[in-house]
């Protein structure tokens, strides 16, 4: 369908909910950056975004807030408002809607931004919170221009702690309002609940927003993280380029959040800084990583039937993790943290390896198929002695889905 610039305006209220999941890396961060393939998967942890659009202009009813463009935090327990006059005045009178293919946000653009923020009483403690409402304000006057609404946001994911926080915030963001703007189509799938999947050329639409409030998170983000929370399951993802992963097997994870807090932006600045004081040895150390990517994407998609081959297959892709985990100390994104949940899990013989940009936040452990209840139960009961929260996720679930009210 056209992207209908602008007739969004002409319409009564819209309701709009998207949701968008979360992720893990099985294995490739950081690397994946500079060009290495990554494997990410999807998982049962979401982001909802619900969008509520009031009819434009004054006499047309909407009550109170009716011409601002509202933004409730619910997790963090902050809203936030703009009158549509101030962000006009901001953002420049031109400002239109346009849900077509995204512009980058642009240094004028964003240093607007940044001055609708200074408003804003974002309380020094949740200062972190400033990324997320720059890349809500870009999204929503992109798409919708100063059209008045009012967008609340919940999440499952722990904030900036490796799971895809930022990418869920966006794909759900921008799946809310291009579905609002009428700028995207639902494909053929209705699903539980109602929940709808957009049609392919949609759910690339929205990707591509996604990756622009992204590059506003994250700095230099690969696009891996927007990628699988729009589109779900597994996938390879190499220099822009997806692949299915078809999983034979369940692959069974257990997750471990230090709550040591952390910055993507920071951290993959910090790999690319270590990159450029040794171009050689860190050149060599993506090119392993995409080596491991590869072996493992292809370990896999293998059919495992019996109880030898599950067994050696998964310690194929426990390996492959390990050695992965490696080569991210190299690169200067581990923590003692992190060390810990491996030493930790070691003594039950569990492998693990931090997952997302590292640096404290989520730890990844393989559960072998074949493994006992009981060990899982104490070896989560020691790492949640050291103050840590272990739960388990399903892998490899539903992208984004949208709701119409
Ligand atoms: N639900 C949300 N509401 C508002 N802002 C959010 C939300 N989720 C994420 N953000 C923004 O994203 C930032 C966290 O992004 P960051 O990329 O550092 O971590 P992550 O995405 O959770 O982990 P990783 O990128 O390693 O997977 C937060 O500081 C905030 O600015
Ligand atoms: C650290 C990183 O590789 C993954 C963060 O989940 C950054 C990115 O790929 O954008
Ligand atoms: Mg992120």
């Amino acid at each position: 369908m056209d992207p209908v610039a602008g007739t969004a305006e002409h319409r009564g209220p819209v309701e709009v909910r998207a949701r968008a999941p979360g992720k893990i890396i099985l294995t490739g961060e950081h690397a994946v950056v500079h060009g290495s393939a990554a494997v990410a998967a999807a998982i049962d942890l979401y982001t909802n975004s619900s969008l509520l659009l009031r009819p434009a202009g004054p006499g047309e009813g909407g009550g109170a807030g009716s011409s601002a463009v509202e933004l409730d935090l619910r997790d963090s327990g902050l809203t936030f408002s703009w009158p549509c006059s101030r962000l006009r005045g901001a953002l420049g009178e031109e400002i239109s809607a346009n849900p077509g293919a995204p512009a980058p946000c642009s240094p004028d653009q964003l240093a607007a931004i940044a001055r609708l923020l200074q408003d804003q009483d974002i309380p020094e403690a949740k200062i972190w919170l400033s990324a997320g409402l720059s890349a809500f304000l870009f999204l929503y006057t992109s798409i919708l221009g100063c059209r008045p609404g009012k967008a609340v946001v919940s999440s499952d994911l722990p904030m900036g702690a490796g799971l895809g926080s930022s990418a869920a915030f966006c794909v759900s963001m921008s799946g809310a309002l291009l579905t609002a703007a009428g700028a995207v189509s639902v494909g053929a799938h209705r699903g539980a609940e109602g929940w709808e999947v957009l049609e392919k050329g949609a759910l690339e639409l929205v990707n591509q927003w996604a990756f622009q409030g992204e590059k506003i998170i994250h700095g230099k983000p690969s696009g891996i993280d927007n990628s699988v929370s729009t589109f779900g399951k597994m996938i390879k993802f190499k220099k822009g380029e997806l692949t299915n992963l078809e999983s034979r097997n369940p692959v069974k994870m257990l997750i471990t959040d230090t709550r040591v807090g952390r910055n993507t932006k920071a951290l993959v600045a910090g790999v690319s800084e270590r990159a450029s004081r040794h171009p050689d040895a860190m050149a060599s150390v993506f090119h392993a990583v995409n080596t491991i990517s590869e072996e493992l994407s292809s370990i896999v998609e293998l059919v495992a039937e019996d109880e030898i081959a599950i067994t050696s297959k998964e310690d194929k892709l426990a390996e492959l993790m390990e050695m992965n985990q490696g080569l991210l100390q190299c690169m200067g994104v581990s923590h003692s943290s992190i060390e810990t949940v491996l030493r930790t899990t070691l003594k039950y013989s569990l492998v693990s390896k931090l997952t997302g940009a590292g640096g404290g936040g989520c730890v990844l452990t393989l559960i072998p198929t074949l493994s006992s209840n009981i060990v899982l139960e104490k070896v989560t009961r020691e790492l949640e002695s050291h103050g840590y929260r272990c739960f388990k996720v399903e892998v490899g679930g539903r992208g984004l889905q949208v709701f119409r009210g």
